[in-house]
């Protein structure tokens, strides 16, 4: 077979390859590998177990600023934010983590409790792990969670005319590493968003209860990204409004020099972990009520596409980028 980097195809073709070789299920496997952010098995009568696993890198996805708690923290709730992203409970995460020998024993332990830490957050904790030699400080972390089988949020379900909502801000982590990289000040409100991202596990859990909810999925990859993966497995397209995207008024401010590229930066930078989800409209309000959560678009018909209205009225098509691994070289 002809040679072809990996890095040639990006992430998420090469995530179809594989998930196509593993597409074969056993009974009891409600969603197994590529359609979702946690694999779904039916354990018992009422609930389903969760199941996700998430690797991160000192060099793509540790910012030198980041201290030994935050790495451990970051480790714990970019799983968790899978775990909300089905709407389940967490019951308990698995940490495997690569070290390079040289690594200080009290740098390792305070990995070890910014995973405890935020696992505690979310009335969970690390359950289990594995350690290795490994050149590059690397963690493998495993999820694992719980939800009543009628309360799943998948990503699949989004109807024509259900409204498009997000947690927190969008953006912010995106802005934090822009300043990280060109020494720019920016204050602990933004950086926080990057090196300490909040789960919303306690958010997803409310949502999944109230019974509005059509479909969500977590923002790990930026709200574009996430947008065409939705509308891949819902079969539909979006509208959003440019103007409602919640922006961090620190983040504005750090960007005010170029606003486009605020825009931008909410919609395709990724890094956030908020979650983004689908609304029936007479569910709306009362999913509004809950707080920090913003209202940005409407679900519209697939080939409608993914787009965007500006605030002075024009129309952009929303493009199909965002966060995305593997991807170093050109690859047109
Ligand atoms: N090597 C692999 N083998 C099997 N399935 C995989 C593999 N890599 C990814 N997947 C599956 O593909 C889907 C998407 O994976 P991905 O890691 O992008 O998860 P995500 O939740 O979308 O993103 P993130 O990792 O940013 O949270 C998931 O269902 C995941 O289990
Ligand atoms: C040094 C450094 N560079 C970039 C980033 C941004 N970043 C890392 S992982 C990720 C999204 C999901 O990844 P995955 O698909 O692996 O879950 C993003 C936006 C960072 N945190 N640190
Ligand atoms: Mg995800």
């Amino acid at each position: 077979m002809r040679y072809t980097p990996v890095s040639k195809i990006g992430e998420r073709p090469l995530i179809s390859l594989i998930s196509n070789i593993f597409r074969e299920l056993p009974d009891g496997i409600i969603l197994g590998a590529g359609p979702d952010d946690c694999a779904v098995i039916d354990i018992k009568e009422s609930s389903y177990l969760v199941v996700t696993t998430d690797m991160l890198h000192r060099m793509t996805d540790f910012p030198w600023q980041m201290s030994p708690w935050q790495i451990g923290w970051m480790s714990a709730a970019v799983n968790l934010s899978d775990i909300a992203a089905m709407g389940a409970r967490p019951l308990g995460v698995l940490a495997a983590i690569g070290l390079p020998i040289d690594t200080d024993v009290a740098f390792a332990e305070e990995i070890a409790r910014g995973m405890r830490d935020c696992a505690r957050e979310y009335d969970t904790a690390i359950i289990g792990g594995d350690i290795d030699t490994h050149d590059e400080l690397t963690i493998c972390g495993t999820a694992l969670g719980t939800v009543p089988k009628e309360q799943l949020l998948t990503r699949k379900g989004a109807h024509v005319g259900d409204k498009v909502c997000v947690t927190g801000y969008a953006g912010a982590a995106g802005a934090a590493l822009y300043a990280l990289e060109n020494d720019i000040n920016a204050p602990d409100s933004v950086l926080k968003a990057l090196l300490e991202p909040t789960p919303r596990i306690n958010e997803a859990m409310k949502l999944a209860s109230m019974g509005h909810v059509t479909s969500m999925m977590d923002t790990s990859d930026g709200i574009a990204m996430s947008l065409y993966d939705l509308s891949k497995s819902s079969e539909v397209g979006f509208r959003l409004q440019e103007k409602m995207l919640p922006l961090q008024p620190e983040v504005e401010e750090l960007m005010s020099f170029n606003r486009e590229n605020l825009y931008s930066m909410a919609l395709y930078t990724g890094g956030d972990f908020e979650l983004i989800f689908t609304v029936r409209p007479e569910g709306i309000e009362d999913v509004l009520k809950l707080g920090n959560i913003s209202m940005i678009g409407e679900v519209v018909h697939q080939e409608k596409s993914i787009s965007i209205q500006k605030s002075d009225g024009t129309v952009l098509q929303v493009e199909r980028k965002g966060y995305e691994q593997l991807k170093i070289a050109d690859n047109t």
